[in-house]
Parts: C-alpha cells; sequence; structure tokens
C-alpha cells in the first residue's frame, strides 16, 4: 500500500478513498464527503472547515484489502445457519439472529480469529436464548488496509471449524413430566412443580406431553419415567426427591431406569442437586426442589439448550461452574446478568 499525501487545496480531481467525516462534540454525523467521492473546486472550503489540511490518497497493491471489503469476507466466512449480516460501516459488519433459538458459538474458532493480527470477532456468550433480529455479534478489522493473508487466515479458521457462530432453532419437543413426592401424591399438599415447568417448555415452543405423580418409591417412579419414554416423550423432566434425605429417592429411581447418567451434582446455584441422564437418546432431568422456589435455576441453563436438540454432556455441566453462582439480587435481571455466562 502506498499513502500519497496531497494538500487539499491540490486534491482537485482526486478520488477520496474512504470517507471523510464531521465529528462534532467528540461524536462522528456520518460521511461529509463519500468513499470514492471526486474532489470538485467547490468541495475545497467544506473540507478546510471540517479541519483537514491534507488528504490521502491509497494506491492498493494487489496484496492489500480494504477494510470495508475485509469486513464483508470476515462477515461472509463466520455467519452461520441461523444469521444474517448487515454492513459494512467502517469494516464493521453485524451478525443478527435470523429466528428465535440459542446462539452458539465456536469458543476455540473465536478465539483463533481474534489471535490474528488486526481482526476482531466479538459476540453474545455462548448459549444465550436470541430472538430473531437480536444482534449476536461484529466483526472488523483495525487498519484502514489488511494483507489479503489476514483475511485467508480467518477464512481458513471459519472453513475448517465448519461454523463459528450460528443459531439452533427451537424444536417443538414433547415433555414428559414426573412429580415425585408422597405428600403431592397422597393429595396433601397442591403440585406446585408441574405449572412452573409448563411455563418453561411452553417459552421455548414445547409443550407439555402429560404430567404423571409418583411417591417416594423408587419402583414406581423408574416405571413412570419409563412409560413417560414408550408414550413418546422426547424429553422428560423429574422433580423433587432429589437431595439427601432417606425418601429422596428420585436420583436412584432415574438410574434404576437404565438411564446412563451424564452427572449428579451440579455446579451451578441454585441447582446443585440437578441430575442429567440419557435413556436412550432421551434426557432425563432430575430437578431438585430448588427448580420450582427460585425463579431462576440450572434449568433455564439447560432446558433451552436440550430444548434446541443440544445433546449435554457431562463436561458441559462441569463448564457451567464458572458464571453458575446467582447474585440472588432483590429483583431478578436474568438473562441480563452474569448467571450462566461463563460456560463454554
Ligand atoms: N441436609 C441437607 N439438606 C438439603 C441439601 C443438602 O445438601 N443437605 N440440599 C438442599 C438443596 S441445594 C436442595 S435444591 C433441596 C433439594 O430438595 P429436593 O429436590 O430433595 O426436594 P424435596 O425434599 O422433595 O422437597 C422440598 C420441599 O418442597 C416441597 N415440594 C417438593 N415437590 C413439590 C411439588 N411438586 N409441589 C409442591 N411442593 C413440593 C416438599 O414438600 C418439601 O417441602 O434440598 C436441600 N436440602
Ligand atoms: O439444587 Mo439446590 O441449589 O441446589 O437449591
Amino acid at each position: 500500500m502506498r499513502i500519497q499525501t496531497i494538500r487539499v487545496e491540490e486534491a482537485v480531481g482526486k478520488v477520496l478513498s474512504h470517507d471523510i467525516t464531521k465529528v462534532v462534540k467528540g461524536e462522528s454525523k456520518g460521511a461529509s464527503f463519500k468513499k470514492g467521492h471526486i474532489i470538485k473546486v467547490e468541495d475545497i472550503p467544506e473540507l478546510l472547515k471540517l479541519g483537514k489540511e491534507n488528504i490521502y490518497i491509497l494506491d492498493l497493491e494487489q496484496t492489500d484489502v480494504h477494510e470495508d471489503v475485509a469486513g464483508v469476507r470476515l462477515g461472509t466466512a463466520i455467519a452461520g445457519e441461523g444469521t444474517t449480516w448487515t454492513g459494512p460501516k467502517e469494516s464493521r459488519v453485524n451478525l443478527y439472529a435470523g429466528y428465535e433459538g440459542l446462539l452458539k458459538v465456536n469458543i476455540p474458532a473465536l478465539e483463533a480469529i481474534n489471535d490474528l493480527p488486526d481482526v476482531i470477532l466479538s459476540t453474545l456468550p455462548n448459549n444465550t436464548v436470541v430472538k430473531k433480529g437480536d444482534l449476536l455479534a461484529g466483526t472488523k478489522v483495525i487498519p484502514l488496509v489488511v494483507p489479503e493473508q489476514t483475511v485467508l487466515s480467518a477464512e481458513n479458521i471459519c472453513r475448517q471449524a465448519g461454523w463459528v457462530v450460528k443459531v439452533l432453532p427451537f424444536q417443538s419437543q414433547k415433555v414428559g413430566v414426573v412429580i415425585t413426592g408422597s405428600e403431592v401424591y397422597k393429595n396433601r399438599i397442591r403440585d406446585g412443580f408441574g405449572p412452573v415447568i409448563k411455563e418453561k417448555a411452553e417459552a421455548y415452543g414445547s409443550s407439555l406431553l402429560g404430567v404423571d405423580f409418583a411417591p417416594d418409591d423408587m419402583e414406581v417412579i423408574a416405571a413412570k419415567i419409563n412409560k413417560m419414554a414408550e408414550h413418546g416423550a422426547d424429553i422428560i423432566i423429574v422433580t423433587g426427591g432429589m437431595s439427601v434425605d432417606p425418601d429422596d429417592v428420585t436420583p436412584k429411581a432415574i438410574r434404576l431406569t437404565g438411564a446412563k447418567v451424564e452427572k449428579y451434582g451440579a455446579p451451578a446455584l441454585p441447582g446443585a442437586m440437578f441430575m442429567l441422564a440419557y435413556l436412550g437418546d432421551i434426557p432425563v432431568m432430575g430437578v431438585p426442589a430448588c427448580g420450582m422456589f427460585f425463579k431462576i435455576t440450572i434449568v433455564d441453563l439447560l432446558l433451552p439448550r436440550l430444548l434446541a436438540g443440544e445433546r449435554v454432556f457431562r463436561r458441559d455441566i462441569v463448564a457451567l461452574a464458572h458464571g453458575g453462582l446467582c447474585k440472588a439480587c432483590p429483583e431478578c435481571r436474568y438473562p441480563n446478568c452474569t448467571f450462566g455466562k461463563g460456560s463454554n
């Protein structure tokens, strides 16, 4: 790249290589002169008024990429399934959600891109629930011109990763609920869990297949879980009886069905006594009573992922630890808070 410096008075007939922007009280007020503009005699006083004594004419070499071209190439390479993009504006390209769903960010690819010189990509946290039109990410280059090799390296990272930023749509799943606890089963107390699970499942476009009740009996709970699976549940949620009392037999009942336990005990508070298991392909969530007593719990971190069709592994639950502590604010601001935002 070669830069020619020309005094404004002598610039008539030259083509501007980038916008000249008016700044009022520190704020950019849009371009006074657009890129590609051919400078005329009558432009000179205005350019001087904008404080320009010199203008700079860029001669790009074949291996140079202008910031706006680079921005578009980055956006095209990064924008995955379920995303749209706009720009460039000063090289920045923004990615938006094309539909409601779960934002997935490929963190190793994100970090590799940001480790390149002169390129940035900044995103919302992985696993954020997004609505159509939500801003998801912004990418740009830092200088006015970058080497072709830099853009190629970023494009290669995206190609090799397969995807960098995408939105998984929520699937309409049938949620089977088994509510445990002899006190509820025997109608001594009224069930408070069913409505909570219904509301959370419906918020992500799923519906309840059915709600069944079981006493604190391992065999009965296991049989009811199996019945939900036979009736076509895509996901089964078992509530209560997850703690340390001798009659807290729900974890044992889940194991008794033959389900493979990914993890019992989760580094999320509230949600410590949570269990995730898989009965074949069907996720079985053992949800402790905190899922009913607290507005936001581990259920809000994992249910959207399961309803977006994601297979959740032990390592995903382990990764909840960083950011898994709810601050229990007097007024809940979730999802606009740190709960669940540190995990991979
Ligand atoms: N000694 C310890 N106690 C507790 C521990 C512990 O580690 N050591 N862990 C605490 C944590 S953390 C949680 S979370 C809860 C988990 O409790 P459970 O899931 O076992 O809940 P239950 O004992 O079954 O019920 C607690 C409470 O809620 C009522 N309940 C239960 N289900 C329903 C329902 N469907 N509708 C209405 N009410 C319901 C139940 O009657 C109990 O009163 O354990 C802590 N304790
Ligand atoms: O499952 Mo309890 O945190 O963990 O309230």
